[in-house]
């Protein structure tokens, strides 16, 4: 088994780094191993307990807090998403947006194509959506309106050094981050065994350029 074969199920977050690492050939691990890939981020993060999960989603919160929303001027907007149980950061990031007096969009689901979007006002006008998501009823934005995002969190299952994103598998955000601002950043929430060296990436994948991390905080990494 190669370091960067994704059936060895690692069963660490240094494992899972380990996992991340490059080829000794410096090739790129096949785009047909994303499946796999997904699976085993699935299994480590479905073998968290609850406390590493709580203590995760604090000092995102924190983070979130203190490194991004200072330095966001009253009324912008931003893009981000609601999270579900299994992925990490909770509802607090959004809550603590709309504190700071952010205009917050997040995305609406329809066929795989880009994505629409519509405001977040507060988790109580939320309702459930396609996937188990939750999502606002509406108005529903065309996908053209994350072009008024200054800052856009874009979901991640895990991502690269590079900034190469593995998603949920549907093709959404490829779609979609296309329209966004040339000088929107974009973000990744992950947790510290998520962000490794080198990720599968297809032709079609969008890279990011900024990581938020429970373990160090925001950080921009390198889109090459
Ligand atoms: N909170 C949140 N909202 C989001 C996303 C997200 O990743 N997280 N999206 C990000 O695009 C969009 C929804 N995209 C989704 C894409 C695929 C699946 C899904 O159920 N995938 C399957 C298997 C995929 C595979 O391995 O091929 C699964 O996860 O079981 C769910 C949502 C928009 N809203
Ligand atoms: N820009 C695009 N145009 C056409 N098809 C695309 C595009 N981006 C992705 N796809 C298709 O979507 C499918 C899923 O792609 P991929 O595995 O990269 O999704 P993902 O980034 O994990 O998902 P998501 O963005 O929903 O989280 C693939 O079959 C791919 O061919």
């Amino acid at each position: 088994m190669s370091s960067n074969d994704p059936h060895g199920g690692p069963s660490s977050a240094a494992a899972a780094r380990q996992a991340g690492r490059k080829h000794a050939d410096g090739a790129r691990p096949a785009a047909v191993d994303k499946h796999e890939w997904r699976r085993r981020f699935r299994a480590l993060r479905a073998a968290a307990t609850h406390d590493a999960l709580r203590a995760e989603a604090d000092a995102l919160a924190a983070a979130w807090r203190t490194e991004i929303l200072t330095t966001l001027p009253w009324g912008a907007t931003i893009c981000a998403y609601v999270p579900t149980d299994a992925e990490p950061g909770d509802m607090r990031m959004l809550e603590d947006a709309l504190a700071s007096g952010l205009r917050v969009l997040v995305p609406v689901t329809g066929a795989p194509g880009p994505l629409s979007w519509a405001r977040y006002t507060g988790r109580g006008a939320l309702r459930p959506a396609r996937y188990g998501l939750l999502e606002p009823p509406g108005p529903v934005l065309a996908p053209s309106a994350i072009a008024e995002a200054s800052l856009i969190l874009v979901p991640a299952v895990a991502v690269d050094l590079h900034g190469v994103r593995l998603g949920r598998g549907g093709g959404y955000y490829d779609r979609t981050l296309p329209a966004a601002a040339p000088g929107a950043s974009m973000v990744c929430v992950v947790g510290d065994g998520e962000l490794v060296e080198e990720l599968p990436e297809d032709p079609h994948d969008v890279r990011i350029g900024m990581v938020l991390t429970p373990g160090e905080g925001a950080f921009r990494i390198a889109r090459e």
